[in-house]
């Protein structure tokens, strides 16, 4: 099966930092897989890149064959980032939130027809958010934010979803949910590349793990990805200690 995300010898360096140092992925679609790595392993910088919103000194990104700022414009691709990337103190509703996925197809004009409005309000359903349709996003628990941007990518129709830690500050019934929404999408076709410091939650969450360290060092089974040898070149030695994971 064609891969829907190619990354190809990708480097990205920021002033005298080396981000990415020769990146080549193939993320396939219809399965979820599991972006790892330490702190400053270059995750958000391979999503950034991925979404066009950083340029690489070097290689190239192709999303279902085209290049990531085309595939955005088409709506192709769609982010829930990191929660720091976000400004909660915005006055935006959730509502607002969801329909900013639909902004791509409404024209200059931004105004909602009734299929945007439908879109909307099935996506909201989809992620138990209705109820918190009107609150400000930033009176959102942390699991309740990231369903929000989740809906937002549904609402937009997007085929390739990129999540940036959507596990970090959930509660475990959140991150539930939002493993079951993730699976379901993957079931239907999209493709789903998330990142997470959450190994235990892995088997469950991804099909497949990707490990990364500024490179690519393993992309294969969870099962292999979990085995302690790749956990250390990964982390470090450290990781070896937290016995329930080797
Ligand atoms: N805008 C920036 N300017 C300078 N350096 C940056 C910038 N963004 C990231 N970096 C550096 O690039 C490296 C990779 O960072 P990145 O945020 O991609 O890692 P990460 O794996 O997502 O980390 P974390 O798990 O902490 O979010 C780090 O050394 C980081 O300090």
């Amino acid at each position: 099966m064609t891969a829907a995300i190619q990354v190809r010898d990708v480097v990205v360096r920021y002033g005298e930092v080396l981000a990415l140092g020769g990146v080549t992925l193939d993320v396939a679609p219809g399965r979820v897989t599991g972006l790892i790595g330490m702190n400053g392993s270059g995750k958000s910088t391979l999503f950034k890149t991925v979404m066009g919103l950083v340029r690489p000194d070097r290689g190239r990104v192709l999303l279902e064959g085209a290049d990531p700022a085309t595939a955005r414009r088409r709506g192709l691709v769609g982010y829930v980032p990191q929660s720091e990337d976000v400004d909660w103190d915005f006055p935006v509703s959730v509502r607002d939130v969801v329909m900013m996925g639909r902004y791509g197809r409404q024209g200059l004009t931004r105004r909602a027809r009734p299929a945007d409005q439908a879109a909307v309000d099935q996506a909201l359903e989809r992620v138990e958010l209705t109820d918190y349709a009107n609150r400000q996003i930033g009176q959102l628990s942390g699991g309740q934010r990231k369903r929000a941007f989740l809906a937002r990518a549904i609402a937009q129709g997007a085929q390739i979803l990129l999540l940036d830690e959507p596990f970090a500050g959930v509660d475990k019934r959140s991150e539930a949910t939002l493993v079951r929404l993730l699976r379901e999408l993957a079931a239907d076709g999209r493709t789903v590349l998330v990142s997470t410091h959450d190994l235990q939650a892995l088997p469950q969450l991804a099909d497949e793990a990707v490990l990364l360290l500024r490179r690519v060092l393993f992309h294969g089974p969870v099962g292999e990805a979990l085995r302690p040898d790749h956990l250390a070149l990964t982390f470090g030695l450290d990781v070896l200690d937290q016995a329930h994971i080797a």
